[in-house]
């Protein structure tokens, strides 16, 4: 029976949004009514299945009058099937079926021949004499029952249908698997076992059964395979001939592989092996979920786990049913029962059942904080002691089997877990400590009736804090996740230099020639060659001025008949003079090579950035986090956009998802639409946004709105950690010195990048540049770093204020010298080859650089690589900004009341009564998304419900009572 026993849950705070509050919830209020919930907009995984008490207090919605013919209840036809008198006739007379089946088949191996003219004789003769022949120690109906199960059905291989007939009764009985196995995993393995065991000895007896065979030996054979064995056998020979042991084989593999859901054929480690004889939860995966040893099987469920396996869900819980994995008939005595210890004391509460339709051998649960619970607190369900089940069950169950879902949530301590997501059967122990998780952890769904007994002890948040010796790590929230591979990326194989002797000789002579006729000797000259130029080095002879040299470009490129010559004069502590010629052929920097070099790969850079190689062939890597910020400008197809994927591509290399996400604008809406694919891992967005990539001008300003207060937020931390940096602030948290219940959280860095400027800047211009500014000044010790690139490196588009808060500038080539200027404050950009050529300045430093190329094609192996892995629930989510415009149910002078949400009224019930403003809370009481959930916030702001956005705070309930509440929804509705 569905029952709601814990009345009111704690808020899970919604990332972004909603923050969890800075103190435990209050304790449980006293009964309110319950708000009638709503269709899920977006449905969870662990939180869509079907609930009664929803469907009971759905709101009430007149539904059209059905004119279907009145059909007899199906309930009605099989509720017997309920009566439990019934349920343990049945349930007995398989039991003592096993034991009779046992009995039979025992006895025909010794009289089963000479039982088979005996029951052949049936029908001649009648049933009493042939009883008093038969030899079977169970009679007539012994010899018939093993005659056909054996000798006309599966041979030997008919043992199997014993333990099927055993473990049916016992689960009918018992109302739980026997000795710690499901029943379908019994019947899957058995059933198998049997057709399989007597094909095979089909096939043995058909290949022994010559003409010339000992007679004896045919006799005995006849048993082995059974009618059935022999004929699917012989089949099988006529077909495929001997490839029948290869079928058979192969057979075998592929159901032990399913079935024991064999992931790996790793050996594993000595201690895996040593825990798995033990018969500890191992089971294929390592502690943290990981692949290990690579198969799954039953668990001994008294087996705790070490340290290492601690669990984290949220200190409080409320245990509820969700999605039902499979269905049967209602069996309400069987809905389990879960005992909540808290203290010393036992308080036995029921479970949400799934539905009254709901599912017995496999209906889902999820465990989410509930604000009556207190610490420390135990769950343990009360039902099932079956041993071996739980990771049995684990592997029976196909797809997500038993899941953690954390809402990802930037505004609320972040998940303190070491546990993995989606959390396996097998992580799950008897006896497991928790550690507690802001935000709420979801378990689902387990199988209750088949669990065995476990609990699951929550330590006190501050315990865990103060005692937790091993350090948290943020990645293992996606712990299976794996960094992408170069295979992924085109191999061009290795770089060849392109220029040739004959060509740099000729280079040489004609640069001395040139500069001979303008009476410059020159003492020396070296070449480097690089992808893209050639750097000639000169030393002119003493007393020649360099800025005689520089005047002379224009002459050296005609001499030279080359375009982009560039000349650098004095090249920066070297004291020789610098001529940069393009090489008639270019090499093309492939972004393998640049990604698979050592300098890359063994960088310790917070944010390495694999640009591209130098004019003297080095990788050039920059640190993002270091710069702290990127200008990039070029015209249009010289090679921006290959170096924003270049730049994406590098930082996803080397980052996790936990700790790095991007902001996407996109105003071109074509270029980085790409990475739409990694949302649920890389992308970070408003939370009542649909699309990750913001290509929309006006969705651009509340997003660099949001970002700044994602940043004050951020300061805030530190402030209150005493960490003047996001490095520092970030260490403190992972050694556990920062509490999740204060706030904190680990922060990930936040990467903005805006392809067009130029556009923004013309449809928004101030609203874009204020916060673009103040994020370039402010940002960089709290991990939010830009790159904006433009097309038009004009003064209106890079202004002032821009351009001093970005220091660190890429130019491609420009068409301009006075945009090179714009850009870089001096020339040089108009001079760049093209096609990835360009000049990278920070500071004072300019270095010319062949940017990387990288492939769209190449690109979207990456996204699919990184996207098709598990991902979090879903992006990550930057604070809301208040009355922000747009989807976000308008500002309060456009605030409509006819155009309110359906749910309005309930919702702001459910406010009130829990005086909490907070969108998890709406989510979770009336099942809605976050989106809904979002607006409803929204318009109950503007109807005076709550009070605004108070960044790290829920937001203040500005009506005090529901009286007070009825009140105003009634004058509302006048209105
Ligand atoms: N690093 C590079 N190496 C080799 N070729 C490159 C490189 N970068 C760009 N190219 C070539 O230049 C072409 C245009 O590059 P890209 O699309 O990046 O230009 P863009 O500056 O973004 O242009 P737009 O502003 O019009 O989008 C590419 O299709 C490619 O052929």
């Amino acid at each position: 029976m569905a029952k709601n026993t814990y009345k009111q849950p704690i808020t899970p705070p919604a990332r972004g949004n909603e923050p969890r509050p800075a103190a435990r919830p209050a304790p449980r209020p006293a009964p309110a009514p319950e708000p009638a919930p709503a269709p899920r907009e977006n449905s969870r995984r662990a939180e869509s299945g079907s609930k009664p008490a929803v469907a009971k207090s759905a709101p009430k919605v007149p539904k059209p009058p059905r004119q279907w013919p009145k059909l007899p209840s199906l309930g009605g036809l099989f509720g017997f099937l309920r009566d439990r008198r019934f349920q343990l006739f049945l349930g007995f007379f398989f039991l003592l079926g096993s034991i009779y089946l046992t009995i039979a088949f025992v006895s025909f191996l010794f009289t089963g021949h000479a039982d088979q003219s005996v029951v052949g004789s049936l029908a001649t003769t009648p049933a009493k004499e042939a009883g008093q022949e038969s030899g079977n120690w169970l009679g007539l109906l012994g010899a018939m029952a093993a005659q056909v199960l054996i000798y006309e059905g599966f041979g030997v291989a008919a043992f199997a249908v014993i333990p099927i007939v055993f473990f049916l009764g016992y689960k009918i009985v018992f109302r739980r698997a026997g000795v710690g196995v499901s029943l379908s995993y019994v019947i899957a393995l058995c059933l198998f076992s049997m057709l399989w065991l007597s094909a095979l000895l089909g096939y043995v007896v058909l290949t022994l059964q010559t003409p010339d065979a000992d007679p004896n030996l045919a006799h005995t054979l006849d048993f082995l395979s059974g009618g059935i064995g022999y004929e699917v056998a012989s089949w099988l020979d006529s077909l495929i001939g001997w490839g029948t042991v290869l079928l058979l084989a192969f057979l075998l593999i592929s159901f032990v592989v399913f079935f024991f859901n064999v992931t790996s054929l790793s050996m594993g480690t000595a201690a895996e092996n040593e825990a798995d004889a033990a018969g500890a939860p191992t089971d294929g995966l390592d502690l943290y979920g990981r692949t290990g040893l690579g198969v799954n099987h039953g668990a001994d469920p008294t087996a705790s786990l070490d340290t290492e396996d601690e669990l984290e869900v949220d200190p409080q819980m409320t245990l509820r049913s969700t999605k039902p994995v499979a269905r049967r008939e209602p069996e309400e005595e069987i809905a389990p029962r879960f005992t909540s210890t808290i203290g010393g004391d036992e308080e036995e509460f029921e479970v949400e059942s799934p539905a009254p339709t709901g599912s017995v051998a496999s209906p889902t649960f999820s465990i989410t904080p509930s604000a009556g619970a207190a610490l420390p607190l135990s769950v343990a369900p009360s039902v099932g002691t079956a041993g071996a089940a739980l990771a049995a069950s684990a592997a029976s169950m196909s797809g997500p089997s038993f899941s953690v879902e954390m809402p990802v949530d930037a505004e609320v301590a972040p998940v303190t877990s070491r546990v993995p997501t989606p959390l396996s059967l097998a992580d799950l122990a008897d006896g497991t400590t928790v550690a507690p998780a802001s935000p709420p952890l979801t378990l689902a769904p387990a199988i209750p009736a088949e669990m065995p007994p476990m609990a699951i002890t929550v330590a006190d948040d501050d315990d865990f804090f103060a005692e937790g010796t091993e350090n948290y790590d943020p990645t293992l929230d996606l712990s299976r996740y794996q960094y992408p591979t170069l295979e992924l990326l085109n191999d061009y194989g290795a770089a060849k230099a392109q220029v040739s002797k004959e060509e740099l000789e000729d280079n040489k002579d004609r640069i001395v020639e040139t500069l001979g006729h303008y009476g410059i000797n020159i003492a020396s000259i070296k070449a480097t060659i690089g992808p893209t130029v050639t750097l000639y080095e000169i030393v002119p002879d003493a007393g020649v001025r360099i800025s005689k040299i520089k005047s002379l470009e224009d002459d050296i490129a005609l001499s030279l008949a080359a375009l982009g010559i560039r000349i650098i004069a004095p090249i920066p502590g070297k004291g020789t003079i610098g001529i940069e010629v393009p090489n008639t052929k270019k090499e093309m920097v492939s972004i393998r090579s640049v990604l698979g070099h050592e300098k890359f790969r063994t960088s310790e850079m917070d944010l390495p950035i694999a640009f591209g190689r130098t004019i003297t062939n080095e990788v050039f890597v920059a640190d993002l986090a270091k710069m702290p910020h990127l200008l990039m400008a070029g015209a249009t197809g010289q090679g921006k956009s290959v170096g924003l994927n270049v730049i994406l591509a590098s930082l996803i290399y080397k980052r996790h998802p936990s700790q790095l996400k991007f902001v996407l604008v996109d105003p071109k809406k074509v270029e980085l639409s790409i990475f739409n694919k990694i949302e649920r891992h890389f992308l970070a967005k408003l939370p009542d946004t649909e699309e990750a990539i913001i290509t929309d001008t006006k969705k651009v300003v509340n997003t660099l709105n949001s970002l700044c207060m994602e940043m004050d937020r951020r300061y805030d931390l530190l402030k209150d950690a005493g960490c003047r940096n996001l490095k520092e602030y970030n260490r403190k948290f992972v050694e556990r010195r920062l509490s999740p219940k204060k706030g904190h959280r680990f922060m990930p860095f936040i990467v903005l990048v805006i392809d067009e400027l130029a556009d923004l800047m013309m449809t928004a211009g101030k609203e874009v540049e204020t916060p673009i500014a103040r994020l370039a000044q402010l940002a960089r010790a709290i991990g939010i770093h830009l790159i904006v690139a433009t097309q038009r490196p004009s003064v209106n588009v890079i202004t002032g204020i821009i351009k001093a808060n970005f220091p660190c500038r890429i130019s491609f080539k420009v068409t301009s010298k006075i945009d090179s200027r714009t850009i870089l404050d001096t020339g040089g950009a108009d001079q760049l080859v093209g096609q990835g050529d360009m000049l990278f300045s920070a500071g004072s430093d300019l270095i010319r650089v062949q940017c990387a190329f990288i492939d769209t094609p190449e690109v979207d192996r990456l996204c699919d690589f990184v996207g098709e892995q598990q991902g979090y629930p879903e992006a990550y989510a930057l604070p809301e900004v208040a009355g922000a415009e747009g989807d976000t149910g308008g500002n309060s002078e456009d605030f409509d009341p006819a155009s309110r949400d359906s749910m309005f009224e309930e919702a702001a019930r459910v406010i009130v009564t829990h005086q909490q403003g907070s969108t998890s809370l709406l989510q979770r009481r009336l099942k809605l998304g976050y989106n809904r959930a979002g607006r409803l916030i929204d318009q109950l702001e503007h109807a005076g419900v709550v009070g605004p956005f108070e960044g790290s705070k829920a937001r203040e309930v500005l009506i005090p009572d529901e009286y007070s509440l009825e009140q105003l929804l009634n004058n509302l509705n006048k209105t």
